[in-house]
């Protein structure tokens, strides 16, 4: 199955898990015995397992799973995706939107497909520059498109509630392959993804 419903949770994996929050919860000098901290070692050990569940998905799978044979030439964009991922230095999150297109090459791909391979890897520890090139090299191999890009606009928790502690810094990453390495494809999508549209 290219992706789960995130409803079963691993009994002995969750216990594990669990048990570590109650010693890390512990060690910051609370009570885990307290009536409001009884199930929040259970509750944290089931948020990070999905938070993390990008790691037993298939992306590629998921994309072979809605591939179409059209012949339609030009440019599509999805734009303005809302992704959650978790930074992998301090496993604090980091949040924002994915714009992504691609030039059809004999396939078009079922449209939700693109914000579900983008959930599969911002589901795991990252950094905004792996996730981007991820999704990238996901959407080159498998569609095999004439061009893919992707941008994506993040805010990190990291830098915002500690650290720098800077609230309204945002960080852009882009990639870009095939017809889109070409100036003008790429000044297209980027005047047609630029915030005057929204
Ligand atoms: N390039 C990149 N850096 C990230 C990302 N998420 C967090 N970081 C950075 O990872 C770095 C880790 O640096 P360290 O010096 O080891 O960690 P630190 O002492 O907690 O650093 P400060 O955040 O500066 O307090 C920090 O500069 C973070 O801002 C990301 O997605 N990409
Ligand atoms: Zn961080």
């Amino acid at each position: 199955m290219p992706y789960r419903v995130f409803e079963e949770y691993n009994i002995e994996v969750t216990e594990d898990i669990q048990q570590k929050y109650k010693s890390v919860i512990t060690d910051l000098g609370e009570d885990v015995e307290r009536e409001g901290l009884l199930k929040t070692p259970e509750r944290a050990a089931k948020a990070m397992q999905f938070l993390t569940s990008g790691y037993d998905q298939d992306a590629s799978e998921v994309l072979k799973s809605a591939m179409f044979a059209e012949d339609y030439q030009d440019m599509v964009i999805i734009k303005d995706i809302e992704l959650y991922s978790l930074c992998e230095h301090h496993m604090l999150p980091f949040f924002g939107k994915a714009h992504i297109a691609y030039i059809p090459n004999g396939h078009i791909v079922g449209l939700s497909k693109i914000p579900r391979i983008v959930d599969i890897f911002a589901r795991r520890l990252q950094v905004q520059e792996r996730l981007t090139h991820d999704i990238l090299e996901c959407i080159h191999q498998t569609l095999k498109p004439k061009g893919v890009a992707v941008v994506i606009e993040a805010s990190h928790m990291c830098m915002m509630m500690r650290g720098v502690q800077k609230q309204n810094s945002s960080t852009t990453t882009s990639g870009f392959r095939g017809q889109f390495e070409k100036v003008e494809t790429r000044s297209e999508f980027l005047h047609l993804i630029s915030s005057d549209l929204h």
